[in-house]
């Protein structure tokens, strides 16, 4: 069922939290809401649940308006980073609660709800213990059974990883991304986390101020963001190395150790660079031989070097600006010591009006 927005606008005591919002989110699709704080995500949210009321505009399914449906009556489901279990009830009864609704009873009924239960990966021990006995990561799995027990043609999803730690946030993203492929579910939701929209949504939707400033597959507003507040919301950026625009730190290359104290940009080491840009989006070109050499490059100092876990990340000092060069490896190299970043400049990214 594809959901329309046509014009949405919200105000609260005159000032706007939305303003005239567009988009068509196809069936099954997985939609990603980013924006920074009070940019209007879950005032938009709440408004296709029907929990708000908007002042104009309208929400469709398949080309029939909702705005007159209350809440309860839609067919979407909305989940929240803190869960709203119902904590009286077991596990059991809280995925039962739809599928009871819906008239399931006896056998037919605890079959439904172990099949849920454990579709989220909840075995049978878990029917009955009520919320309270359960871990985040359990209550958000159990959250997550009791919303597709409703069976909803949408799912709403308001920060549900939020309040996890980072592993266990990115097992509950590929769960939520496989049990929603699934089912061809529909899903409209809202992160502040990019690694999180890159990864879940296959269409993504940028907020600022109450506007839609950008919409697009997310890999490609990564690599050519139409705005610098659209390419700070999806990852970090650096500046350009003696110009005017910005790179992706994995997109500044680095080439440090073996370089000798005269190290001058024209015998700056380029072949010794760490990073091969293995993060980039598939569908730009890679440096790969002599003859699509990175065209730009500049000398440095390293200012400080951390582990980030998964990767690298050294702050480089030239010419007074710090920039960030992301590498996959250990780059065995400290603060003092010269180093030369190299640069694809099809990588780099130009806004019109920002200088760094
Ligand atoms: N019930 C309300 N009464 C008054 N103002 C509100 C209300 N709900 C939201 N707002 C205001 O509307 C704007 C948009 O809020 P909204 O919660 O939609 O933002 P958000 O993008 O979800 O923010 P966050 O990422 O911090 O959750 C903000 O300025 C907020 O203060």
């Amino acid at each position: 069922m594809t959901l329309s927005l046509r014009a949405l606008t919200k105000s609260y005591a005159g000032r706007l939290a939305l303003a005239e919002v567009d988009a068509e989110l196809p069936a099954g699709g997985y939609t990603c809401l980013m924006g920074a704080s009070g940019s209007g995500k879950t005032t938009l949210l709440r408004i296709v649940a029907g929990l708000e009321r908007q002042d104009r505009g309208s929400v469709l399914l398949d080309g029939r308006p909702l705005d007159d449906l209350p809440a309860e009556r839609r067919p979407v489901h909305t989940l929240f980073q803190d869960y709203a279990l119902f904590p009286h009830l077991d596990a059991a009864d809280n995925v039962a609660f739809a599928p009871r609704l819906l008239g399931l009873r006896g056998r037919e009924l605890t079959a439904r709800v172990r099949a849920l239960l454990a579709d989220v990966g909840l075995d049978m021990s878990f029917e009955t213990r009520k919320p309270a006995a359960m871990s985040g990561g359990e209550q958000q799995r159990l959250a997550l059974a009791r919303a597709l027990a409703g069976e909803p043609r949408w799912l709403l999803l308001d920060e549900p990883l939020a309040a996890l730690d980072r592993p266990l946030r990115a097992g509950l993203r590929r769960l939520l991304r496989d049990v929603t492929r699934r089912r061809g579910l529909g899903c409209l939701h809202v992160t502040h986390d990019p690694e999180e929209a890159l990864a879940l949504a296959d269409r993504l939707l940028v907020f600022g101020g109450g506007r839609l400033l950008a919409a697009g597959a997310p890999a490609a507003l990564y690599a050519a963001p139409p705005s610098l507040p659209v390419a700070r919301l999806l990852g970090e950026i650096t500046p350009e190395p003696g110009g005017d625009g910005w790179l992706r730190p994995e997109h500044l290359r680095l080439a440090v150790g073996g370089a000798s104290k005269d190290m001058s940009p024209s015998t700056c080491p380029e072949d010794h660079a760490l990073n091969d840009m293995p993060h980039g989006p598939a569908d730009l070109p890679r440096g790969s031989g002599a003859s699509d050499r990175p065209a730009a490059r500049a000398l440095g100092t390293v200012r400080a070097v951390a582990c980030l876990g998964d990767r690298w990340e050294v702050e480089v000092d030239i010419g007074g600006r710090v920039h960030l060069s992301r590498v996959p490896g250990d780059p065995r190299c400290g603060p003092g010591e010269p180093a030369c970043v190299t640069w694809d400049r099809a990588r780099v990214l130009r806004f019109a009006g920002h200088e760094p």
